[in-house]
């Protein structure tokens, strides 16, 4: 038995988020294209003692998040030991966070999948892509996207995935915010301010993808949540204009935000964006990737 495993996982970004009514527990209906982006976490996960489950974190955001039960890479690790009635094994895990915390970049969704790949080769489980998935949507509604990566639509709560046809590489400037938002206060103030939308994603998105068009891939990006994650940051909505003006193909707050993500015709212009945003004081930093890449591995 291995008893040390690396493995990346991406971020991702929501190329349309069409956001309809509530089911009985509360949750929207939702329509998304998810892209995965080469902006990742790394989560290196160690054989430890029976029962022993611990976490700590580099990079990003590293001081500000839990390390016990509150942190869903530590609730996805127990959640497979159980599922998998493991009584013999526990983990030591270090994740190397790259993804901004609290950003709609699906960061702490990210780790809990690259969790649930670690230790299930970790402790050799032979766990199949479908027994993964269904954990995955037990942990949240954004963890199975992040463990099939490309890009894939979404529908229900997030985690019916539909692989897409795509050509290309897409170029992409994320603007970060000083501030995280929370999911459900994005979502609440979606109820406060807006009324549910028709699910559907747009065709023109679907066939900008298809050819390969960052053009009409960029012109076609839609964000229900926008308005909400504005209300609650105004700041966003210059954010969003300073990357429009400085020449962006198209312009939309990532997710639940507040990252804002700018997609670029080239490597070159990403960095041209990257530069005009950066300076903005609204903005915390900038980063680059590019997408669509793999869901979370094995390195
Ligand atoms: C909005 C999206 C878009 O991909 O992601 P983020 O941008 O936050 O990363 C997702 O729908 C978020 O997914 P995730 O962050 O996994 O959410 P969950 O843990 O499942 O749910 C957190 C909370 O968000 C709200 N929620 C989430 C998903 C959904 N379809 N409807 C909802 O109303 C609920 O209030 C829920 O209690
Ligand atoms: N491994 C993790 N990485 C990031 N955030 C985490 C993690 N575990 C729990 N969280 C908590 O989840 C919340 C949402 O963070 P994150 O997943 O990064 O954002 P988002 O849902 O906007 O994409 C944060 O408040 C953070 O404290």
């Amino acid at each position: 038995m291995t008893n040390s495993v690396r493995v990346r996982v991406p971020a991702k970004v929501n190329l349309a988020l069409r956001v309809g009514g509530t089911d009985e527990q509360g949750f929207h209906e939702l329509g998304t294209v998810f892209q995965a982006v080469s902006l990742g976490d790394e989560v290196r996960a160690t054989t430890a003692l029976p029962g022993q489950f611990r976490l700590s974190f580099l990079g990003e955001g590293a001081a500000f998040l839990p390390t016990d039960d509150g942190n869903l890479a530590i609730r996805a690790a127990k959640l497979l030991a159980r599922h998998f009635e493991r009584t013999d094994v526990g983990v030591s895990m270090v994740i190397r966070k790259r993804i901004p915390v609290a950003g709609g970049m699906a960061g702490g969704s990210a780790d809990a999948a690259a969790v649930l790949v670690a230790c299930n080769a970790l402790w050799d489980l032979g766990a199949t892509r479908s027994q993964l998935h269904d954990l995955a949507a037990a942990l949240g509604s954004d963890v199975p996207f992040l463990l099939m990566g490309g890009t894939a639509i979404g529908t229900g709560r997030g985690v019916d995935l539909t692989p897409v046809l795509t050509d290309g590489t897409y170029h992409w400037t994320f603007a970060l915010s000083h501030a995280g938002l929370s999911t459900p206060a994005v979502f609440k103030e979606f109820d406060r301010i807006s009324a549910p939308r028709p699910t559907e994603i747009p065709a023109e998105l679907l066939e900008g993808l298809r050819v390969g068009d960052a053009h009409k891939v960029g012109a076609a990006l839609i964000n229900d949540l926008e308005e909400a994650a504005i209300s609650l940051q105004p700041t966003l909505a210059h954010t969003l204009k300073i990357g429009l003006e400085a020449g962006a193909l198209g312009a939309i707050v990532s997710g639940s935000g507040p990252t804002c993500a700018f997609l670029a015709g080239s490597d070159g212009h990403a960095a041209e964006l990257a530069e005009a945003l950066g300076v903005f004081s609204g903005v915390r930093a900038v980063r680059r990737a590019h997408g669509p890449v793999a869901g979370a591995q094995v390195l």
